[in-house]
């Protein structure tokens, strides 16, 4: 009975659930029994597999039984009908996945309970191997101490400043200065790397009222360094962060003439290294604010720079901002969702395509958070209001800083719960379900792919091959 052929499972945009189009009355029979374990209705299933008990551990032509379709939307109810009345739970979808998998990876701890506690032993490899897997973002690595305690020790800091040791780089309107000198790469390292000055290259620099000066951190080091320089007694190396808005070749004094400022975000940056990729997330999001946020925002006053140029303290000495927890003193960060959102069927995503977007490339649909707003909730709203498609559960798989100028890009998988594409038009032109198969051959390079992802430096990239990774088939 397991084989019996569902043709088409369709799904009611409107109100998200399951209808059929199936034609003989068992087909119609089973898409009813699993809609009703996808929706969480126990009792639906219950009195139908008191009458047609067949249905216990039959799956549509994906694959999907209702133990794995409740599985997925945490309906802990059905889950226990359905393991009372003896349900398989070694039965795998069509992507290798048990229920117990399937409940795991959507993070429904109760029920992943229930289902492990039900066959002990089981072995449940495919799913452990995928999340030992953390992907590593572009922009994420933490290649420096910040060493934040330091920054309100302004004898420390200003010794570091002077120090001919420190490191300094260099931002002329927010773009950093790299080198591409072949000896300073060296043999298949990056494309670019940023140029180190030192002290004596931008004193003038330091000097001019437009520049802004950020303490970024230390070089990590396993153990502490002998003491270097007199005055300079940690032997720590301090990084710091210069920008200007000014043209500053004039004022510093370089050798070697392959130096360039090099503009964000696509696909500059991208040329860096991950460690120096990391250090570029912290210094331009610290510097844009400067940049955006020169007076106060409270009460329009003077501001000054403080604790190594992460906080911008008001002038005037009644000013509210001095009082209570005061969020425009401190850098901005602006959290967005971006989210790969799957079909319910389980085999296709759905990716769209800003207007601003070079021929071909479709992309995961991403938003900013609204005020008052969590994660969750955000997905479902930027999801419905950019592609018209109702999201069910979601689960958050990393993050991403985006330096451009401050986003914490959040990156989830997002069940869907309706199918009918309508997109917004204005900030989406198109948006498109594409298979797995279609997205392997993209990922593969295939000869005729469907379509264009963007880079791997971009989290949309890591979260559709993150989708992939958790198919043991294909
Ligand atoms: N790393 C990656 O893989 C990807 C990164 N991104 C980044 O995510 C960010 C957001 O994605 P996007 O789809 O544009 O977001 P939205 O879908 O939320 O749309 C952006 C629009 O929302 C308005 N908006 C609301 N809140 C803010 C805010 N805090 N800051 C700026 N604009 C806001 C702006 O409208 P108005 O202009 O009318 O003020 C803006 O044009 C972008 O910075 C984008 O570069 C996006 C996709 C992939
Ligand atoms: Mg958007
Ligand atoms: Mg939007
Ligand atoms: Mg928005
Ligand atoms: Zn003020």
């Amino acid at each position: 009975m397991r084989d019996l052929p569902v043709h088409t499972l369709g799904y009611d945009s409107c109100v998200g659930t399951m209808t059929s189009v199936a034609t003989s009355p068992k087909e119609q029979i089973l898409v009813r029994f699993l809609d009703g374990a996808s929706r969480g209705d126990g009792a639906l299933v219950s009195s139908m597999l008191l009458q047609a008990g067949f249905l216990l551990n039959v799956s549509g032509d994906d694959g999907w039984t209702a133990l794995m379709l409740a599985a997925r939307s945490g309906h802990s109810e059905v889950v226990k009908v359905l393991l009372s009345k003896g349900c398989d739970t070694s039965l795998v979808n069509k992507s290798g996945q048990t229920a117990y998998d399937i409940a795991r990876f959507w993070g429904h701890k109760h029920v992943a309970g229930l289902l492990s506690n039900s066959k002990p032993g089981d072995d449940h490899q495919f799913l452990d191997k995928v999340e030992a897997e953390a992907p590593e973002n572009f922009f994420s690595r933490e290649s420096l101490d910040r060493r934040c305690e330091r920054r309100t020790d302004g004898k420390w800091l200003e010794a570091k400043r002077r120090s001919p040791d420190s490191v300094y780089i260099l931002f002329f309107n927010l773009n950093p200065l790299v080198t591409s000198e072949a000896e300073e790469l060296g043999v298949g390292g990056p494309d670019i790397k940023l140029r180190r000055l030192r002290v004596q290259s931008v004193q003038d620099l330091l000097a001019k009222p437009g520049t802004t000066l950020v303490f970024l951190g230390v070089e990590k080091q396993v153990s502490p360094p002998p003491p270097s320089s007199p005055g300079d007694e940690d032997g720590l190396t301090v990084w710091f962060a210069l920008n200007t808005d000014e043209d500053p070749t004039e004022h510093l004094k370089l050798s070697g003439s392959s130096c360039f400022f090099v503009k964000p975000p696509m696909p500059g940056l991208f040329a860096l290294s991950e460690e120096e990729a990391g250090v570029i997330a912290q210094a331009r999001s610290v510097l844009a604010w400067h940049s955006r946020y020169s007076f106060c925002p409270t009460c329009g006053s003077k501001t000054r720079v403080d604790e190594g140029g992460y906080k911008r303290t008001c002038m005037k000495e009644d000013c509210p901002s001095h009082h209570g927890v005061h969020n425009t003193c401190y850098p901005r960060v602006d959290p967005v969702v971006i989210m790969l959102v799957i079909h319910p069927g389980g085999n296709q995503c759905l990716l769209g395509r800003k207007k601003t977007f070079p021929p071909g490339i479709f992309s995961c649909l991403a938003g900013f958070i609204e005020p008052g707003e969590g994660i969750e909730d955000a997905v479902r709203r930027e999801v419905e209001e950019e592609s018209g498609i109702k999201v069910g559960p979601v689960r958050y798989i990393s993050s991403q800083p985006w330096p451009m100028p401050s986003s914490l890009m959040i990156g989830c998988l997002a069940v869907a719960v309706s199918t009918e594409i309508k997109v917004d038009g204005n900030e989406i032109e198109e948006a498109r379900w594409f298979t797995r198969q279609q997205v392997i051959d993209v990922l593969r390079r295939g000869s005729e792919p469907a379509f264009v992802l963007p880079p791997r430096q971009a989290i949309a990239h890591q979260l559709v091959k993150h989708w992939i990774g958790m198919n043991a088939n294909l």
